[in-house]
């Protein structure tokens, strides 16, 4: 089983390049920049990664990130993320970008853009591996800010596969960022959104009502809304789930608990993805697999999730074609 995992195509439709931060790549890069850590080593890093929920691991996340400097270093976070990723039977990758918190360290948008679609490109040649760009934004932000990003990012609009809304959920609806999505709207740029991850279902309401998602970012909170669930079930509307990260930030407290079974049961369009892979203990593969042993997955079952992602994926017709024959040619 742990050798079809990693056989199976898997497309990652929710990651966070910044939490694909490996330790021991936090350290080369502090070194590289002169920035100082509060860590003495590697195990030290590793070991301050225990979470009580989502707001205290965005603590040390955006902490992390501080090492982030110059174009090559976002090129090395992503190529490093990439070569694991193939490694473990990655074929395409989605990856949220958070440029408010390099913004606010005096990190300009086109050093985060050029160093991340560098490596992009790359490990489409090398690892034949694709790519999409999704620029989040800090909902625990104000909204103008957002919006000034969004103008500021205008000769980086044809990149960008999609906008997302990420960072401390509570106290921070959807409905707070209506003008900002609709200005991405007008310009012809698709829409996801982090909701029901932490907050209540009413804020993955929203996200549809108002924000004009194509995509709920994780969304398990939704079970707590029958009339939801049926609504999310009608429109086929694709759910980010993020298994371990929901583990690792104590949405559940095992990964036994994780509603994934009745989510599949009720019939929703579901994902599995990594999250912050390197914060929270595991990537695709251990993901996919931690479920598959938590639930006692069938092979279809784990075929089912991989086709989803590649379907509705930002992914040009050709590259779905090609992924959807490998995983046809997996199937059988
Ligand atoms: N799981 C998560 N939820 C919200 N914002 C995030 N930013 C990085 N990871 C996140
Ligand atoms: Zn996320």
């Amino acid at each position: 089983m742990q050798d079809f995992i990693t056989r199976l195509p898997k497309a990652e439709l929710h990651l966070h390049i910044e939490g694909s931060l490996e330790p021991e790549l936090m350290f080369a890069l502090a070194e590289r920049n002169g920035v100082a850590l509060p860590y003495a080593s590697v195990e030290e890093v590793r070991a301050a990664y225990q979470f009580d929920d989502l707001q205290s691991f965005l603590d040390l996340y955006y902490q992390g990130m501080s090492v982030l400097r110059t174009a090559e270093d976002f090129f090395d976070l992503a190529m490093d993320y990439f070569r694991r990723a193939s490694a473990e039977g990655v074929v395409h990758v989605e990856l949220h970008f958070d440029p408010q918190a390099h913004l606010s360290r005096g990190i300009e948008l086109g050093v985060v853009i050029e160093g991340l679609a560098r490596a992009c490109r790359l490990a489409r040649r090398e690892l034949d591996l694709s790519s999409a760009l999704i620029m989040a934004f800090l909902r625990d932000r104000p909204a103008d800010e957002a919006m000034q990003v969004l103008e500021r990012a205008a000769p980086y609009w044809e990149m960008l596969d999609a906008i997302g809304l990420d960072s401390a959920e509570h106290g921070h609806p959807p409905e707070k960022f209506v003008e900002v999505f609709e200005r991405a709207r007008a310009l012809g740029i698709a829409r996801v959104a982090h909701a029901g991850e932490e907050g209540p279902p009413a804020y993955i309401t929203q996200a549809l009502d108002l924000l004009d998602v194509c995509r709920i970012d994780h969304g398990v909170r939704c079970l707590e809304d029958p009339a939801l669930v049926t609504r999310l079930r009608e429109l086929q509307m694709p759910l980010t789930v993020c298994p371990l990260s929901n583990v690792k930030l104590k949405v559940v407290e095992r990964i036994d608990d994780h509603p994934l079974p009745q989510l599949l049961e009720a019939g929703l369009l579901l994902t599995i993805n990594s999250d912050d892979p390197a914060y929270f203990g595991g990537g695709m593969h251990d993901n996919f697999s931690a479920c598959q042993r938590a639930f006692g997955w069938s092979e279809a079952t784990l075929v089912g999730l991989a086709r989803n992602a590649i379907d509705v994926a930002f992914m040009d017709d050709a590259r779905r074609a090609e992924l959807l024959a490998r995983l046809d040619a997996l199937a059988v």
